[in-house]
């Protein structure tokens, strides 16, 4: 454990950070300094018991511990800047080593994850590990230095003791990790209490609205105040559980000094030690335990940090998509389904009797064999539930299929990588994701050296020029985090204006849902008809209306293809389009209805 946590910032960072090599040295010269003054005195007492020490040798003695502590100073001015500079530098580049290995996760882990968990590892659980790191090196490295020198050098004052201490310090390990095994309890409960914290802050945050229309008494606030109640006991317990053990391991140094003191006592009185000799030992001895004392106590700190630790390390430890060695870019864009099988809660099975291994789950697409032919409109439609959106985030690969193949221009989707495939596909989706920052910054995204003329063709392009332009500060206002400034169809037409700017051959589009109103939804869907013209493009179809002119239509029912083919073959047949298309014509008589600019 102790090994872990103290290898844990190499790891965490896959760097070895020089600055923290130069400060690691700077303080083992710390610990060299802080043990000479021990020296001189050594050498003042066996003269003054001697009765030879001169007043001249007794300044010299006392300058030079005067020097020793000045070098101290010294190399702990040189050497702690640079320990946690490069402590900090490292921790950094962990934070980055972690939102890569993030970037690179499917999304079926994302879904798996409660947002707080998360928000906790990656927040509080580094800070920890990284305060603990940071904070514990250089008292550690001091800390062993110097009894180190002390040690070595108490054996020139008096090997039989020297030996005598040294047999003392596996009995004190021993108690040392006892009393750190008996603190594991504490910090688990401690790191789980925290993490219970975090996600419950958040989930509060999140939903102050709903939060607020039951007041400060409802169940959210109940269940807040407990989850902080827990988090103090387990507090409290991670500081007075390992208190009783503590003493212990301070008892067992103490009882190994006292050992030296009975021995020293037994030679002296057999005339193999002088009393001056032993006087002597006994006092340079006492820093050595007293700092044996201190690195135990910090290393019970580190207790709690190997949890938090555990947790980022179990991060970085799962699968990414497989990446492949030599990325392929397709020459043309034609996509296609090859029984294709995808279900979000895989298990994998073993049929011992069959001998093979099997993806389990609740089937949301079922062997699909489809072909969504290049530069052509291709609309998916079904009923709520019909695995539409599924379909869709299989093609950018947001979620890896569990069965069959997905091709694109002849290459398996694997094979292509997910860089080539971020600048193969656009995608424009309902939930629309703005991030901080101004609205100028928020369509570059699309195309991130992209010339301001670009981006005004692009939110030109999108329909969202004009409402650009009638903000304060037309491209340069700072949306707030997520873009609630704005209403859901200004965020779309940013959306829309980003994918004008990726001027990606593959485009994949969420058609505008019925929560627009109908003028906005008339701007968001000439917007979309713009882009669509001249490349491949799927969509996900709501209103069979605006898609009446797609090249291809894909109906799809409970996760499977129950019917393809263009508008009028489709609601000629006795099928499932055929009953939608009545039902919405119908349910146009009565709502108001924005006519799609495809028709
Ligand atoms: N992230 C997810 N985790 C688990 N199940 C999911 C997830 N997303 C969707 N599902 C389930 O998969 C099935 C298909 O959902 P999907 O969103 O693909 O359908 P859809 O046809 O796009 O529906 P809608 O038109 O209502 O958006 C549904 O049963 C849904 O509950």
């Amino acid at each position: 454990m102790i090994i872990d946590i103290l290898t844990s910032g190499f790891r965490l960072s896959k760097t070895r950070d020089k600055q923290l090599v130069h400060g690691i040295l700077w303080t083992i010269v710390e610990g060299f300094f802080a043990a000479l003054p021990f020296v001189f005195l050594f050498m003042m007492l066996t003269q003054a018991f001697a009765k030879e020490l001169t007043i001249k040798a007794a300044i010299f003695f006392g300058c030079g511990m005067v020097l020793s502590f000045l070098l101290r100073i010294g190399a702990s001015a040189i050497g702690a800047p640079k320990i946690y500079n490069g402590a900090f530098t490292m921790m950094g580049e962990a934070r980055l080593n972690v939102a890569e290995h993030l970037r690179k996760l499917p999304m079926g882990w994302f879904n798996k994850q409660r947002s707080g968990d998360l928000a906790g590892r990656l927040t509080s659980d580094i800070t920890f590990v990284e305060h603990m790191w940071s904070h514990f090196i250089q008292p550690f490295v001091a800390g062993f230095s110097m009894p180190v020198f002390l040690t070595i050098f108490l054996f020139f004052v008096d090997f039989r003791l020297a030996i005598v201490m040294l047999c003392g310090f596996p009995l004190t390990l021993l108690a040392l990790l006892w009393t750190l095994a008996m603190g594991k309890s504490a910090g688990l409960k401690l790191a789980k209490a925290n993490s219970a914290v975090q996600s419950a802050l958040l989930e509060y945050v999140q939903s102050i609205t709903v939060i607020r229309s039951f007041g400060r008494f409802g169940n959210s606030w109940k269940r807040l105040v407990k989850i902080l109640d827990d988090q103090r006991n387990a507090w409290f317990h991670a500081e007075t559980r390992t208190s009783p053990f503590l003493s212990c391991f301070g008892f067992v140094l103490e009882m190994s000094y006292i050992s030296l003191v009975i021995f020293g006592i037994y030679w002296s009185a057999n005339d193999k030690l002088t009393v001056a000799q032993l006087l002597i030992f006994l006092i340079i001895a006492l820093p050595v335990y007293r700092q044996l004392y201190e690195v135990g106590q910090a290393m019970l700190m580190l207790r709690l940090a190997n949890r938090s630790l555990m947790r980022i390390e179990a991060l970085l430890h799962e699968p990414t998509l497989t990446e492949p060695q030599h990325p392929e870019m397709p020459e043309n864009y034609e996509i296609r389904f090859d029984h294709v099988g995808f279900s979000y809660d895989k298990k994998e099975t073993n049929n011992k009797e069959a001998g093979n291994t099997k993806m389990a789950g609740h089937k949301v697409l079922d062997d699909i064999s489809c072909v969504i032919r290049p530069q052509e409109l291709t609309a998916i439609v079904g009923p709520s539930g019909a695995g539409k959106t599924s379909f869709v985030h299989l093609i950018a690969r947001l979620w890896e299929r569990t069965e069959g193949k997905i091709t694109i221009g002849n290459i398996d989707l694997k094979d292509i990588g997910t860089e080539n495939l971020h600048r193969l596909i656009g995608m424009v989706f309902q939930d629309v994701l703005l991030f901080s920052g101004t609205v100028y910054d928020n369509i570059k995204i699309g195309k991130e050296d992209a010339s301001r003329e670009e981006i005004i063709e692009a939110a030109k392009q999108a329909e969202a020029h004009q409402f650009i332009m009638a903000l304060p500060e037309g491209y340069d206002t700072v949306l707030d985090e997520h873009g609630s400034s704005l209403s859901g169809g200004e965020q779309q037409r940013i959306s829309i204006a980003r994918a004008f700017l990726k001027n990606a051959p593959i485009l994949l589009l969420d058609e505008a849902t019925a929560s627009l109103d109908p003028s906005a939804e008339a701007e968001i869907q000439r917007a979309m008809n713009a882009l669509t013209r001249t490349r491949t493009v799927v969509v996900i179809a709501h209103r069979l209306n605006s898609i009446r002119r797609a090249d291809h239509i894909i109906v799809l029912k409970n996760g499977k293809i129950v019917e393809e083919g263009t508008h009028d073959t489709l609601v000629k047949a006795d099928g499932l389009y055929q009953k939608l298309w009545n039902n919405q014509n119908k349910a146009r008589g009565v709502l108001p209805q924005t006519e799609a600019i495809l028709n």
